[in-house]
């Protein structure tokens, strides 16, 4: 992996040019020379005030590569000495090296080694602390006096404390390009040694180097390859990254790069005949690649590939690495995206979707009443003022609160898989607006009310009303799944009726792209419905919706989740126990019901029923819902089992009252919302 640094030749300070006489003494770095009337004028030197790094001397991204360190045969296995020191100088040291240009890229972990392994010598004047022209073998950071650097005889500027220095001839592998030496009062230098400096590099570089092959390795197009490809690949990969809406390719572009998506997701477009509009084809996500097919077939790219927010990080390989590593795969070369169908049949004007109620504004709509309170804020049911058939939820979050919770991407998140979701079974989101202080959220309004106020107020529910509500969540489950989104936040709190008592899922706050063959390890959830690998941070995918699925069962069967208590810790160690702990109340819960239950809220995700070979299938296959009606359910004819009289498009009655809201947030400017 690499990572390109330009240097510009006037970097360094050249204010004092002034020639001194002095003679040649040679010593390595730090010899203490008792005359400076050194004779400066070097053989063997860079032209005046210019660094000339060649190709094969820029630097590999963060460091220097193992490949180097092990040409030497420097670095290997020495073990790295550790010196204390107070935490002034923990800081000064940490500081220059940040403040270096060569050395600011170094991970912080790289950095806090290097604070640790250094050193402190002292240099009296009259000294040269490094000449020009010699191997380096120290790194230094000035701690206390003034230091000249010298180059060519001339003085090229004074350096004080806090200064990194004698860097160049390490990571480059070259000669000191300068002398550093101490004119006049005694001074003091933290050094660190070349060979514990490499050993650091070369060690956190391998670690990087594993890292990518174990990411190679999940990416599905390079399940077979040996581990002597993927390391081959991993090391010619460069990070690329793109802020959201950035084209990363336009199609009819030439192209040399292939891609393969470590963060974040695309989406890419194609331009149909006779159509002016770019047409959205797919979403990619991590671990996902495009980009082959201008290297395949032909220079020229065949669709357009956009970053998503919050932004792409993407490996990238040039067409001849592609060529030699990958390009052979059948999987690559047998490729078919079905352009060819679509280029011959792209779909008539009348059928292409338009987006619904995209006509509507802000100021077009009028609150009619509160709906519900969430953490952010309202949700209004609001009235179009143009036609008064047409009302919809408006669910208001103060920006403020957002920015000081900091969850702007959450917000987005869930604006951008919310509306990039069409499913009867997930509640719409048609639209968002943003103003100085709220960014909203249009969305269909669902005015059944919360499956949680029926069964707070029924108790719990029997058989028939469970298996249609879990069914419902299964369905949007299974269209999320699809998409390589997880909810995870199951529950009956965020479970609506529509007006026909069909089930819908609101609230994305915690849903997320993930892909398929990927984990995330952001702890969310409600306590009670978290599956264990949650809990014990080992990084979670969409089987933490199957285990919540088999809790919210429960709770709707018996009235209350398999696991509570008091306290969030206590649920989790209820929760880490397992399910087989739990008695089951027996009159609540049939022996089919309590069979799926401990299916699904297996300890291990890939145990989990809907996580295996036959997926969501599984489910649906199981007894409990032998003779269930899935496809009246998907068309809308199965009757519903819970009806909540809905007598217009404004009534209310299935929803708490709420007063008027009294809080009205301060202004938010910062533009994080720009894309709302
Ligand atoms: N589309 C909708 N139609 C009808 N009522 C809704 C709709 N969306 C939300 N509500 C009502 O508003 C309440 C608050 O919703 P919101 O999603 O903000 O709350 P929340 O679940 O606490 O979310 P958050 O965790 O984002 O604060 C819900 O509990 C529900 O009663
Ligand atoms: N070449 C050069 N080096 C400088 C300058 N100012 C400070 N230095 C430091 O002097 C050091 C001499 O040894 P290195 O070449 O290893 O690294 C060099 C830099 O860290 C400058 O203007 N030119
Ligand atoms: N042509 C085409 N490319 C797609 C499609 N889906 C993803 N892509 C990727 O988008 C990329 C655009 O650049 P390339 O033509 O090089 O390679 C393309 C594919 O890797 C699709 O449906 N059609």
């Amino acid at each position: 992996m690499s990572l390109k640094i330009f240097v510009s030749s006037d970097q360094y300070n050249m204010q004092h040019q002034s020639v001194l006489q002095q003679t040649t003494t040679f010593g390595q770095d730090g010899d203490i020379l008792t005359s400076i009337q050194a004779q400066h004028a070097m053989a063997n030197r860079a032209p005046q005030g210019q660094l000339s790094l060649s190709n094969s001397c820029l630097p590999k991204k963060q460091g220097v590569s193992a490949e180097s360190s092990d040409a030497t045969g420097e670095a290997r296995d020495i073990t790295i000495p550790k010196y204390d020191k107070d935490f002034r100088s923990k800081q000064l040291i940490k500081d220059a090296i940040m403040d270096n240009d060569f050395l600011k890229n170094l991970d912080t972990s790289q950095v806090r080694e290097m604070v640790d392994s250094m050193y402190s010598k002292e240099f009296t004047a009259g000294s040269l602390v490094v000449r020009e022209g010699q191997a380096g073998i120290h790194l230094f950071v000035s701690a206390e006096g003034d230091f000249e650097v010298i180059k060519g005889g001339k003085v090229l500027g004074h350096m004080g404390p806090g200064k990194a220095f004698g860097e160049l001839a390490i990571l480059y592998n070259c000669t000191r390009t300068a002398s550093i030496g101490v004119p006049v009062t005694d001074t003091k230098v933290w050094m660190l040694d070349r060979k514990v400096f490499q050993q650091i590099m070369m060690r956190t570089g391998l670690q990087r180097l594993q890292d990518n092959i174990n990411f190679l390795k999940s990416v599905p197009l390079l399940h077979n390859l040996s581990n002597d490809v993927l390391a081959k690949i991993a090391d010619v990969l460069e990070v690329e990254f793109y802020s959201a809406g950035a084209y990363i390719i336009r199609q009819g572009a030439s192209g040399d790069s292939f891609f393969i998506i470590s963060s974040g997701s695309v989406k890419v477009t194609q331009r149909l005949p006779g159509r002016l509009e770019e047409e959205e084809i797919r979403i990619l996500q991590r671990g996902d690649y495009f980009g082959e097919q201008a290297l395949l077939k032909e220079d020229c790219r065949t669709a357009s590939v956009i970053a998503l927010h919050p932004g792409v990080e993407c490996l990238t390989l040039d067409r001849d690495s592609f060529n030699q590593l990958i390009g052979d795969l059948s999987e690559i070369k047998e490729k078919d995206y079905g352009d060819e169908e679509r280029l011959k049949n792209p779909p008539c004007a009348q059928f292409v979707e338009q987006p619904e109620y995209d006509y509507i504004k802000l100021d077009d709509l009028e609150v009619v009443a509160t709906l519900g309170i969430g953490g952010f804020g309202r949700v209004e049911l609001v009235q179009y003022t143009q036609d008064s058939s047409l009302t919809f939820a408006l669910k208001c979050l103060k920006k403020q609160h957002i920015v000081d919770t900091q969850q702007q991407e959450h917000v987005y998140s869930e604006r951008n898989i919310m509306m990039s979701c069409k499913s009867p079974f997930i509640c719409r989101l048609y639209q968002t607006f943003r103003d100085s202080k709220y960014v909203y959220m249009l969305l269909e309004a669902c005015l059944g009310g919360e499956v949680w106020t029926i069964l707070r107020d029924r108790g719990c529910f029997d058989d028939h009303t469970t298996r249609f509500i879990v069914a419902c969540v299964i369905e949007a489950f299974d269209y999320l799944h699809t998409r390589g989104i997880i909810y995870r936040d199951l529950k009956p709190e965020n479970l609506l009726l529509d007006s026909s008592g069909y089930v819908k899922l609101v609230d994305f706050g915690f849903s997320k792209r993930l892909g398929y063959s990927s984990k995330t390890w952001t702890f969310c959830g409600t306590p009670e419905y978290v599956a264990p690998e949650t809990i014990l941070n080992r990084g979670h995918d969409r089987a933490v919706d199957y285990w919540a699925l088999g809790i919210l069962m429960h709770e709707l069967l018996a009235g209350n989740p398999p696991f509570t208590a008091s306290d969030p810790m206590k649920t989790y160690n209820l929760i880490l126990k397992g399910i087989d702990k739990i008695d089951f109340a027996k009159h609540n819960i049939g022996r089919t019901a309590q069979s799926l239950i401990k299916k699904l809220c297996r300890d291990a995700p890939s145990e989990r029923l809907g996580y295996q070979r036959g997926g969501i299938q599984d489910i649906k296959k199981h007894k409990w819902f032998q003779g269930f009606d899935w496809d009246g359910l998907v068309a809308r004819t199965l009757p519903a089992p819970i009806q909540q009289p809905v007598r217009g498009p404004c009534d209310t009655s299935n929803f708490d009252c709420f007063g008027k809201d009294s809080d009205i947030p301060q202004d938010e400017l910062s533009n994080w919302d720009v894309n709302f």
